[in-house]
């Protein structure tokens, strides 16, 4: 397997709390990884340093980038972005006022001027065009290309968002709790898109995700943090039964 994200001896203190402590791990190409754990045990605050948003107090971060493992520990979140990275956040960010192809092109020329590789690109609007129009397919969303986002309800917008994440071509995507807020058939529809993603895509995915069932449903491993450090790591059937993790989500409405 190949390391596509990895940490070594990741730290983050606010004050006297430590809220990632010494986290070391490396995704695997193509594997989608959930990290759990109870409410505070550190899973914001380790997205956020994966992201540039928070500078770590200690340790490193790395990225595979055209064949490397680059150090990304320092990069700003446009950096970590451009550099692969991608993340789609709890609370919904796009545009209400354009429809859902508006959101996706202003996403991918926002992208492409990045790569400031824009000009140079033959026949750039067709393929500017196509690229609009795979990713409407990919996330389901070409039915409703058309409709305004401030008429769609809240699973449609989440998935609208995963497009956005989507328009930079990651090629690690981390997801922050996809199914917060859903009904349940939003619920299904959303990890029958991410299955679909995983398979069409050519990305490894993270995710944070409070609903046991749909980690239980997704993941090919499980990442759980208690107290800001790795509590257990593995398979779902192993980490799920572990007494350990069980014991962590003790009062907690996790699980
Ligand atoms: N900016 C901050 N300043 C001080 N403390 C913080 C800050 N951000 C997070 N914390 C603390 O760090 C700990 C980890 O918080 P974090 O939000 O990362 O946990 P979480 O696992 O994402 O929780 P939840 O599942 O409730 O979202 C908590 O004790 C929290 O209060």
């Amino acid at each position: 397997m190949t390391t596509v994200l990895k940490t070594e001896d990741l730290r983050k203190q606010f004050g006297e709390l430590t809220a990632v402590d010494d986290v070391s791990i490396e995704i695997d190409d193509g594997d989608i990884t959930s990290i759990i754990g109870p409410n505070g045990a550190g899973k914001t605050t380790f997205y956020n340093l994966l992201t540039g948003v928070l500078e770590p107090t200690d340790g490193a971060i790395w990225l595979r980038k055209d064949g490397e493992l680059a150090d990304i520990t320092d990069a700003p979140p446009h950096e970590v972005a451009n550099a692969g990275l991608s993340r789609s956040y709890q609370i919904t960010n796009v545009f209400e006022g354009l429809t859902v192809r508006e959101n996706v092109r202003v996403a991918r020329i926002s992208h492409e001027n990045q790569r400031l590789d824009f000009r140079s690109r033959a026949g750039s609007d067709e393929a500017l065009e196509a690229d609009i129009e795979e990713l409407l397919s990919l996330t389901g969303l070409t039915g409703i290309a058309d409709t305004k986002c401030d008429t769609l309800s809240h699973g449609e917008k989440r998935t609208v968002e995963i497009a956005l994440a989507l328009a930079i071509e990651p090629s690690v995507f981390l997801m922050d709790e996809p199914t917060a807020g859903m009904n349940p058939t939003e619920v299904t529809e959303i990890v029958s898109l991410i299955q679909q993603l995983d398979t069409n895509l050519d990305a490894t995915f993270v995710v944070t995700e409070h609903n046991m069932d749909v980690v239980t449903d997704i993941s090919d491993r499980i990442v759980v943090l208690a107290e800001g450090a790795i509590l257990a790591d593995g398979a779902p059937e192993d980490v799920l039964t572990d007494e350990r993790v069980t014991e962590a989500y003790l009062g907690s409405e996790a699980v």
